[in-house]
């Protein structure tokens, strides 16, 4: 038996191959991708999976019976509501934008996947290890309860998908488009992971790749036979199996919704599978794999219209599956499926994208157009051949050493972080902070009782919580500061959220104890308060009680740490190559980018080479956290790496690989590769964002550059200010880099009008300066984040749209009405309040309720015009547009004024 390959059965079941391969692993499949395949009996139990929400093991039948008569009656009386709603739709791309959408619910809703199940599951491990590390004895039977209660939840949580899913598909009457008749085109080869094994094959990988693109061009006229292995097996695996009234034609071109009254009748009349299944005409063949199967019969029907048969015939020769890159460009696409560029930008512009023809696409469109060609399209991603983190990670560690924790300490603004981190290493190195916040992430490694811990000092300011959550990332353990005199503050909690949110172990340590006014115990409740309930109050937390300034407490604290350490038995193999994380980086003068890494395993030499996101190099130098040169780092270890070509990204993964040959090709491709689709990304304008941007009249948005001394900072002000906007204005960061102000930082600000360039710890020379004043180019430059955030909030402000707001100027009573042939009705009044002016806008109030609102057209003092008449005096008034003033009527005058709006 073949094996049924996953997107295939996505297909079958409508939803996403993602979503499939997920499923697939949480029935404990070993599938990688879309492309990955399964036998026909696993595919059968993925289904019913995915339908159900069933376990196979215990749904031992392949084939789930079919429900019961008076349920699936119950199920389509449910779903008449539904019908009523989708028979307004008629236009296709209607429907098919509403699948989408339902689709993004689906998606939405769905439930932890499993994989983080397990994920906290372990964690939970970890947690319970701490929490009582004293009665080893139950740990193990709490673990058991505990993985079992979780195996229930995930089993309930599996049962609302399978609803979910189930629910999406009924209530809908699907008729696809007529399939043209296709041959498939020899596949480019994927390179699949488990073939590559060793970080130096990846080059070969690549230059496979790029071969096989090549020798797929000059194939693709040659149109070579089909397959058999993928024109194979047509999956039937809904075939026995009520989906609620869908179904599928492949003939027409309508899509028809649900006629549930047709379907009750079916279900009174019971048919065989077989019986029910031939609802596709005979002589109308499904198309692509589906149509390959019954290739003898093929004929294309006369209902078809005209054109379409036109349509059919010209696409003879396309390809029926096709392998794509996950973000392949919009012409790529079109060559690929042989069409052309405009019709494939036709049908995205239809689904309301704007694109051209050097666009990526997303995978989602990719879906739609593979969908509206008729051809099956499997998705490839072109970075998993560039992937050398999961190539080094594909090779198994065998002989694990033991190796020092990662700390990160976290906690609110001034509650003593850098102090207590100073304290630690006996240093001094708050006294050097601008503004005395710490802006830099740095990395230091202390030593207590022969065993090393690793501190990376994360700062408290909420514009840095982009790094705060990037040092979670890096770290074993969190240490949450929090001073005993202020309690809990909102960055406290902000920085337990991260340390939850990443699933590591935390410590408290309540800072400041030394103080006269130190309440630890206030610390505690507040804590508890939230959860996070101390070990000596029968939590699972453990509290340490601090002196940043007298050191009382910091072996307590220490200890802690180590014991935390040993229960997580962290460990790495120190006898192959590096893989480090960057937690910091920047440009420094004589030594070009540095970056601060932390290991991860393995061991980082001078000399190796190395690969970094898209940047590489040959590590020049390394200089430990004391600003020694040391010639290696071994797990765990922090230092500073010299010797990349250019600024790598914080949080970019580091691996030393064989060659310079290697490291050089690889990072020149994925640079290639990420220039290209960031260059595309720019240009996208959804045709909703358009439709927005034309209804207001014209676009509105800062455009800025932003250059910083560090990345880190970089990346906090870049989230800081992409916070900034509201739905009038927005940000925009038209360019961001690490290092100082050039020339071409003034061009580009100088192409687009409004452009302005906001520098952190960073000046322009007084060239730079002389040509941005001659451009009439901005320059503004800042030490301090805060002062930053709000002069652009300030400029916000001058841009958004003003506030209208009314005041009230003058009310008169109406005395007296005439009417006038020709002419209207005049209002004899009194002026009670104010003045009341001609031409200012009105409103008829007549028992406290506003009749009309307008305008005053006319103003009379006696027979003569006036403009004004104040408080006291009688005056004759005509309303614009509105004759029916009585007696009694108020008639109040009032201004609009235009007021700055601010943020
Ligand atoms: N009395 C006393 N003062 C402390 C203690 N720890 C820190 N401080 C003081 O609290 C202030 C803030 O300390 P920092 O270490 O800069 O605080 P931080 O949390 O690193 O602050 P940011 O870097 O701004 O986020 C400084 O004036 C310290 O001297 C302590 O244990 N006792």
């Amino acid at each position: 038996m073949g094996k049924v390959r996953i997107h295939e059965i996505a297909d079958e079941l409508g939803i996403k191959s993602k979503e499939v391969v997920e499923k697939a692993r949480e029935l404990g499949l070993d599938v990688k991708t879309a492309s990955s395949g399964v036998s026909p009996e696993d595919a059968q139990n993925i289904v019913n999976f995915v339908m159900t929400g069933e376990l196979p093991a215990s749904a031992a039948p392949k084939k789930s019976p079919a429900p019961k008569k008076e349920e699936r009656k119950k199920d389509l009386t449910d779903k008449k509501s539904v019908k009523t709603e989708n028979i307004n739709r008629t236009s296709e791309s209607t429907s098919k934008a509403g699948v989408k959408k339902d689709n993004d619910k689906v998606k939405k809703s769905k439930p932890v996947s499993s994989k983080f199940d397990k994920k906290s599951e372990t964690k939970s491990v970890n947690k319970e290890r701490s929490q009582d590390s004293k009665p080893k004895g139950d740990k193990k039977s709490t673990l058991k309860e505990k993985s079992s209660e979780s195996s229930s939840e995930k089993s309930e949580k599996r049962e609302t998908l399978g609803q979910a899913s189930a629910k999406r598909r009924r209530g809908i009457f699907i008729v696809k488009k007529k399939r043209p008749k296709v041959e498939p085109i020899t596949e480019a080869p994927v390179i699949k992971k488990s073939e590559i094994g060793k970080e130096n094959r990846v080059i070969a990988a690549v230059d496979e790749t790029i071969a096989a693109k090549k020798a797929k061009k000059k194939a693709k006229k040659a149109t070579p036979a089909p397959s058999s292995k993928e024109t194979g097996v047509k999956l039937n695996l809904l075939e026995d199996r009520d989906i609620g009234g869908v179904s599928v034609d492949y003939t027409t071109e309508e899509i028809v919704l649900p006629d549930f009254s047709e379907e009750l009748r079916i279900m009174e009349e019971p048919k065989s599978p077989s019986t029910l299944k031939p609802e596709l005409p005979k002589q109308k063949q499904p198309v692509g794999r589906r149509g390959a199967q019954n290739k003898g019969k093929r004929s294309v029907s006369r209902t078809v219209p005209k054109k379409r048969q036109k349509k059919v015939e010209k696409n003879e020769s396309a390809p029926s599956i096709v392998k794509i890159p996950e973000d392949c460009r919009v012409y790529e696409f079109a060559e690929k499926v042989n069409r052309t560029t405009g019709e494939v930008i036709k049908i995205l512009f239809g689904l309301g994208k704007m694109v051209t023809k050097n666009d990526f696409l997303e995978k989602d469109e990719i879906e739609i157009l593979a969908d509206e060609f008729g051809v099956e399209v499997e998705t490839i991603n072109p970075l998993d051949e560039l992937d050398y983190v999961s190539i080094y990670d594909a090779v198994e560690d065998e002989y694990l050493e033991e190796r020092p924790p990662v700390i990160t300490i976290m906690g609110h603004v001034d509650h003593g972080k850098t102090s207590l981190l100073d304290k630690i290493r006996e240093s001094k190195v708050a006294e050097r902070e601008a503004g005395g916040i710490t802006q830099h992430v740095g990395a230091y490694q202390v030593e207590k009782d022969g065993k090393k811990i690793t501190f990376i000092d994360t700062p408290g300011h909420e514009a840095f919580t982009e790094m705060r959550a990037r040092g979670a990332q890096a770290t074993d353990i969190v240490i949450i500061v929090v001073a005993a005199d202020d309690g809990v503050k909102p960055q406290t909690v902000e920085a337990l959220n991260h340390a939850k949110a990443a699933d590591v172990p935390m410590i408290i340590a309540i800072n400041k104890i030394d103080k006269p006014d130190a309440n630890p115990d206030m610390v505690k409740s507040q804590l508890a308060e939230l959860g996070y309930m101390p070990v000596d109050w029968g939590g699972e937390y453990e509290f340490v009680e601090v002196s940043a300034k007298s050191g009382q407490g910091i072996d307590d604290l220490l200890e802690t740490i180590i014991l935390q350490a040993e229960i997580m038995e962290l460990k790495a193999n120190p006898n192959r190559r590096a893989k480090a994380i960057v937690i910091e980086s920047s440009l420094e003068k004589g030594r070009g980018p540095v970056a601060t890494v932390i290991l991860k395993n393995g061991t980082l030499r001078v000399g190796d080479n190395v690969i970094c996101g898209r940047t590489f190099g040959r590590v020049r130098t390394i200089l430990n956290d004391l600003g020694k040169q040391v010639k290696e780092l071994g797990p765990s270890d922090p230092g500073v790496v010299v010797g990349l070509g250019e600024v790598p990204d914080a949080g970019e993964i580091m691996v030393a690989m064989d060659s310079d040959k290697q490291v050089r090709e690889l990072a020149q491709k994925r640079a290639e590769y990420l220039r290209q689709k960031e260059l595309s990304k720019s240009t996208k304008v959804t045709l909703d964002e358009l439709g927005n941007l034309i209804a207001e009249g014209k676009i509105k948005s800062l455009p800025v550059i932003v250059k910083a001394d560090v990345q880190g900072s970089l990346e906090a002000i870049k989230g800081s200010l992409e916070k900034l906007k509201n739905e009038e204005v927005k940000i925009n960061i038209i360019h961001s880099g690490v290092g100082g102000i050039t020339e071409s930082d003034v061009s580009l600000a100088n192409a687009d009008e409004n452009a302005i360039i906001l520098g952190f710890n960073v000046r322009p020379t007084a060239s730079i300066k002389q040509k941005a004043k001659q451009q009439g180019v901005e320059i503004k430059t800042y030490s301090i984040i805060y002062d930053l955030i709000d002069d652009v909030k300030a400029l916000l402000s001058g841009l958004m749209s003003p506030v209208i707001s009314e005041e009230g100027i003058g009310q008169a009573e109406v005395r007296e009405t005439f009417t006038v042939a020709k002419v209207g009705t005049i209002a004899g009044c009194i002026v009670t309040d104010g003045v009341i002016r001609r031409n200012a806008k009105a409103r008829l109030i007549r028992d406290g309720v506003v009749i009309y609102d307008t305008k005053i057209s006319s103003l009379k003092r006696f027979k003569d015009d006036v403009k004004e008449v104040g408080k006291g005096y009688e005056c004759g008034m005509m309303l614009e547009n509105f004759n029916d003033i009585k007696v009694g009527d108020v008639i109040e005058a009032y201004e609009e004024k235009e007021e700055k709006a601010t943020l």
